[in-house]
């Protein structure tokens, strides 16, 4: 909302990875890491994805004390001098994403900075989530089970022992770098963030499950979860089947070629076609035309295909049909109930619904599926500021948010209305809370402690339990989830675009995964291909790219304009890292979330496919 200009906020000055430090250069510039990337982009769609992120004008370093070159920091990450930011601020229009600002004590030139490597990433680990989370996909082949997206084996590298990265004890009670903030107007109680796991956590506990199966047709059901297992309704095939176009043949060769009934003098014998069914039994020693998917004739041995026979004349007007090559018995006929027979199952409960599943129903002859109803969202985007097209103009911005969110949620198996904009004004939050009849609300902005910030006092007013306020995550600390009712929430997402998705990911995604049945994603790692700053105390989530290299095989990238006001960075991004607390050197082995888009797990409802769910107001 507008007229805010609080006190300082933590963007991304943390961040210090300017390119990535791939080959292991200590002390490049953080110009020239930069514009390699830039330069190296061409004609690789990768590099080009990343430097169209980075692209802006690199920040220059000076070589020496500050970074590059010898000296007490040679070897670290390079960052940028206070004359580089300055220079380059002027240059952009300013960045979230400088790794140094005058008033962050914990960019590397502070001697807080300047803390044990080793000690620091044993505590790196953090507090360990729900089961299987430190599991390392990458070290597996791929997922266990399941219609998850599954991505290749890959080799794990070893922790390169590299320059600290972060101040000595993220754990510090107090650092100037996170002084509480200072009372809103409500003069609110500091709430306690919660570790970033733990609010994950209590996000999934939330709900007991998901809301009633529906059975709907077929279509219906992407994006959904199976609420019934998928039990074959016939065998598949359900007859034996030609699986070529050739001679169903009966014993062994040469065969007298029968003409089927209906054949024309005029024209070749048409024989068995698929769809038809054969009319009589092939006798031995006779073959008869048959095109692929047509119905076997029983008395058939084999299918000999086209390529494979030679028709010829007889002297008593028939035709005797000849292969170089015996025909074993089964040759390229598919049996009955080769790929499953009626009663087995197919899929269990609680596979999601992708287009291949619903393929598969199909062919084992469902008309309908039993699935878990989406759960339904209700965007209320908050902000007198904003705009919903156009140029942004005095003082005010576009609005970022409703674009992003509705098939973001879509993406994830959520039945979204049109987001909804609400004037900065308690009374029509409060109401639009209050009537609404989505399984979540989703709010974004006003969750801080500024005069137009409604959330907290609506929240406080509905009597809401409120189970998260505030999370020990940057960017997106202020993110808050409640219960509005037994079976209804809400999730506040911070009105920075980029803390929105941190709060989306990290309250809305596990909640909303529970409400429509979906398993959760397999914890996925990969190494980091530079190091990445740290929080002192808190989660960071960071926009990555993969980047496929020949010597360390699949690796992430951190991306740069990833401070909270930003989407660059997430818009080239196929995953965020979530980076511990103190930071992870090069090679650590960083839990992803990968983008619904990325992970392939997208089978997602799309408004053309709506069952007709409209918010109340909406429109
Ligand atoms: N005194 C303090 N002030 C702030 C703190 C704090 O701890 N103490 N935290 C900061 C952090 S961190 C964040 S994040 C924001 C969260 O603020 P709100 O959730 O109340 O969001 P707003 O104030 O409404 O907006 C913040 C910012 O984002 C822009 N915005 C809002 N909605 C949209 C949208 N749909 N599309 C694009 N941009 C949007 C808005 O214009 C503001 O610039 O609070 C800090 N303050
Ligand atoms: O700076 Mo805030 O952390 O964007 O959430």
């Amino acid at each position: 909302m507008t007229g805010r200009g609080f006190g300082k906020e933590f963007d991304g000055d943390f961040e210090g990875d300017f390119g990535w430090d791939f080959g292991g250069q200590p002390g490049g510039t953080v110009g020239s890491a930069g514009g390699a990337a830039a330069d190296e982009g061409r004609g690789d769609p990768f590099e080009e994805a990343l430097a169209l992120a980075n692209s802006a004008a690199p920040l220059r370093v000076r070589p020496g004390a500050e970074g590059g070159g010898a000296g007490p920091t040679a070897g670290r990450v390079p960052y940028a001098t206070r004359e580089a930011v300055a220079a380059n601020s002027s240059a952009t229009g300013g960045s979230d994403d400088i790794p140094y600002t005058p008033d962050d004590p914990f960019s590397l030139d502070d001697p807080m900075a300047a803390g044990n490597g080793a000690a620091r990433s044993s505590r790196a680990s953090g507090p360990s989530g729900s089961s299987g989370r430190s599991a390392a996909r990458s070290s597996g082949p791929s997922r266990a089970s399941g219609n998850g997206a599954s991505r290749s084996s890959r080799p794990s590298r070893p922790s390169a022992p590299s320059a600290p990265i972060g101040p000595e004890d993220p754990e510090a009670p107090e650092s100037p770098a996170d002084p509480p903030p200072p009372p809103g107007h409500g003069s609110r109680p500091t709430p306690v963030a919660v570790p970033w796991h733990t609010a994950r956590d209590i996000a999934e506990r939330a709900v007991a499950g998901p809301p009633e199966p529906v059975t709907s047709a077929l279509g219906d059901a992407l994006g959904r979860t199976l609420a019934a297992p998928l039990t074959a309704l016939t065998d598949l095939p359900s007859f034996d089947t030609s699986a070529m176009d050739g001679w169903a043949v009966s014993g062994p060769g040469p065969w007298r070629l029968d003409h089927p009934a209906g054949a024309s003098e005029a024209g070749p014998p048409p024989g068995i076609l698929a769809g038809h069914a054969p009319d009589r039994a092939l006798h031995d020693g006779h073959a008869i035309p048959i095109a692929t998917g047509a119905r076997v004739p029983s008395g058939a041995t084999a299918v000999l295909r086209s390529e494979h026979g030679e028709v010829r004349e007889l002297s008593d007007g028939g035709r005797r049909l000849y292969a170089p090559q015996p025909a074993p018995p089964g040759q390229d006929i598919r049996p009955r109930g080769q790929e499953c027979r009626r009663g087995d199952q197919l899929l269990p409960v609680g596979a999601l619904v992708t287009p291949a599943v619903l393929g598969l129903a199909a062919a084992a002859g469902y008309d309908e599926l039993t699935a878990y109803r989406r759960p339904r969202a209700e965007v209320l985007v908050l902000g007198d500021e904003l705009l919903d097209h156009g140029l942004p103009q005095e003082g005010r911005i576009r609005d970022a948010l409703g674009p992003m969110l509705a098939p973001w949620l879509h993406a994830l198996g959520v039945e979204a209305a049109a987001p909804r904009h609400l004037a900065d004004d308690a009374d029509i939050l409060y109401a639009a809370v209050a009537e609404s009849t989505a399984d979540v609300v989703i709010t974004t902005g006003g969750t801080a402690a500024g005069p137009l910030d409604h959330v907290h006092p609506t929240l406080h007013r509905l009597g809401a339990e409120v189970l998260v306020d505030g999370v020990a995550v940057r960017p997106g600390h202020p993110m808050l989830l409640a219960r509005l009712a037994p079976h209804r929430h809400l999730v506040g997402l911070p009105g920075n675009p980029l803390a929105a998705v941190s709060g989306l990911v990290t309250l809305a995604e596990p909640l909303l995964r529970r409400l429509a049945a979906r398993p959760p994603a397999a914890p996925y790692r990969t190494p980091l291909a530079a190091p990445v700053h740290g929080h002192p105390r808190d989660t960071r989530l960071v926009p990555v790219a993969y980047r496929e290299d020949g010597r360390h095989g699949l690796m992430a990238a951190t991306l740069h304009f990833h401070g909270p006001a930003m989407l660059r960075g997430i818009a080239a991004a196929d995953a965020l890292a979530v980076v511990p607390p103190g930071g992870a050197e090069r090679g650590t082995e960083l839990e992803l979330l990968e983008l619904p888009w990325s992970a392939g797990a997208s089978a997602g409802w799309s408004p053309g496919s709506s069952t007709g769910w409209t918010a109340p107001g909406a429109g």
